[in-house]
């Protein structure tokens, strides 16, 4: 925490906590994935359903940026969609991710066209775009304060990967090490434009539940792999079945 009102340190205090209680390091699809436990249909499985969020990421950045009317804000906030879309001269996060796709043996065409993505996925990543793009801005922010909690499961998930699983290397984790130094640059802008715009208490609420809500975005496109493809494995109509895909 930085030097601030004892007000603003006890916001700061309440949106960690939400993290503490409800980021989706917790959910039980993360420890199968990062002890080893996933069959390699549920790595790919997750793979795929994750790209559908990696994709809608830039295009919610960009919906949030057309809203802006800072100049200044909207230099900052761009870089968030060079991270993911790259530019002439850096590789972007989308790319590393379907390197990653390649190296779990899926077709990154298959993997970018979108077909197969559980329906609840879709329905939650769509509800974060809309979200960003019709909300107040201070939720809007506040809704991406969850990277705040995302350096500790991204180094989990390398460790884990690299540990438990023959297709984990550096090319193939290269998305989440990149993420390290990302994310942590993201956060500081959102958490102190949060902080400093959240002046009532009304103004906190609203940040507070952007945030909680943006947990229910994560948790639910867990849930919604974990009864397809792990238990009871039913998988939805028209969602992707194993062998699908492939390279
Ligand atoms: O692997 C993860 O657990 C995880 C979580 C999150 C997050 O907390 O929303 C993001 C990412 N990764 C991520 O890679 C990423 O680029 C990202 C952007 C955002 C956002 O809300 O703008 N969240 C996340």
């Amino acid at each position: 925490m930085t030097d601030q009102s004892p007000t603003a340190a006890h916001f700061e205090a309440r949106l960690r906590r939400i993290g503490d209680e409800r980021y989706h390091d917790k959910h039980p699809f993360h420890h199968l994935l990062h002890s080893g436990g996933c069959t390699m249909d549920q790595v790919q499985a997750w793979v795929i359903n994750r790209y559908y969020y990696q994709s809608r990421i830039p295009m919610k950045d960009a919906a949030f940026l057309s809203r802006l009317d800072d100049p200044k804000m909207r230099r900052i906030w761009r870089s968030r969609i060079e991270d993911h879309d790259g530019t002439d001269t850096h590789e972007g996060g989308i790319a590393r991710w379907l390197r990653l796709a390649e190296g779990v043996g899926l077709d990154p065409e298959y993997v970018s066209s979108g077909v197969g993505i559980l329906p609840a996925t879709r329905f939650a990543v769509d509800a974060y775009v809309r979200f960003v793009r019709d909300e107040p801005l201070l939720p809007a922010v506040a809704s991406s304060l969850t990277e705040l909690f995302a350096p500790k499961i991204h180094k989990d998930r390398i460790a884990g990967l690299l540990q438990h699983y023959d297709f984990a290397n550096p090319e193939t984790t290269a998305y989440f090490q990149h993420r390290l130094t990302e994310a942590p640059k993201d956060v500081a802008f959102g958490l102190k434009w949060v902080l400093d715009n959240a002046i009532t208490q009304a103004d906190q609420d609203a940040a507070a539940n952007a945030l909680i809500f943006k947990t229910e975005v994560l948790w639910a496109q867990l849930d919604a792999l974990w009864s397809a493809y792990v238990e009871p494995g039913r998988i939805p109509p028209g969602a992707w079945q194993p062998g699908e895909g492939q390279a």
